[in-house]
């Protein structure tokens, strides 16, 4: 049996705003940076040691692994960021307000936007500045690996072979690894690990800054996973997770 950690970043400054964020660089809040060294307190206090871990290449994920290092005095282990990581690319819904497009659109509109598996959300223009290709740090990604918009099951095709090719054979070999991203990179990964059927997957939210433990077999098949905290709180901010793309 091994373990493997995963962590949604703590809350940003879009999180706090509201707003649909994807691929946009935005940085911690003070709450988010706090949530970050909560983390990073709790898996040192229950004895974690991680070999290596992984990351996006987006500062609320990268900010929130160096708050967890810190904390456990690991920040000398190899750190890996990758864009398969990234969040999920929201497309033309990115610096929207969650409640307002609701407002505007519906709310069943912008669930199926955010939490539906296969319905992507409007794309963007390769025009726009929002566009990933205009950003250097994807500057060795083919045109088709540029997203304009993306739904899980993009997020899932693209996060897989990472999971397959380079994250998976690091466990096997032995290594402990922590996995630091995003709410829908991660549920691409919980998707995958628990095979939860798509029309399921509509009803996981993963909370920001709470550590969530995959105990795996040989051949990483989950044996159980959960959160480290306390239970009543974890729902609550599942919940909170939910209710960000109500009008109000
Ligand atoms: O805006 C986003 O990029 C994500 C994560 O914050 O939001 P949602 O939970 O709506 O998928």
């Amino acid at each position: 049996m091994t373990k493997l950690v995963v962590v949604r970043h703590g809350e940003s400054t879009w999180n706090k705003e509201n707003r649909f964020t994807g691929w946009t660089d935005v940085d911690l809040s003070e709450k988010g940076k706090e949530e970050a060294k909560k983390a990073g307190e709790i898996l040192k206090a229950e004895g974690f040691k991680f070999d290596l871990a992984y990351t996006s290449v987006l500062k609320r994920a990268i900010r929130t692994l160096w708050y967890i290092l810190d904390e456990m005095d690991l920040m000398w282990i190899p750190v890996i960021r990758d864009w398969r990581l990234n969040e999920r690319h929201y497309g033309a819904l990115q610096g929207l307000n969650k409640a307002e497009t609701a407002a505007k659109h519906g709310e069943e509109q912008v669930k199926i936007w955010r939490r539906s598996y296969d319905i992507q959300p409007p794309a963007l223009e390769e025009s726009d500045e929002r566009f990933p290709g205009h950003d250097p740090r994807y500057g060795n990604l083919t045109a088709d690996q540029l997203p304009k918009t993306e739904c899980l099951k993009d997020t899932v095709a693209r996060f897989l072979p990472l999971w397959k090719n380079e994250i998976s054979n690091d466990i096997k070999s032995g290594k402990k690894v922590l996995i630091v991203a995003h709410g829908n990179s991660l549920r691409a990964l919980v998707k995958y690990l628990d095979n939860i059927p798509d029309d399921e997957i509509v009803g996981l939210n993963i909370p920001t800054g709470i550590p969530l433990v995959y105990e795996l077999d040989d051949d990483l098949k989950p044996i159980k996973h959960y959160y480290l905290g306390d239970p009543e709180e974890i729902a609550k901010a599942q919940q909170a997770v939910a209710n960000q793309g109500k009008a109000k």
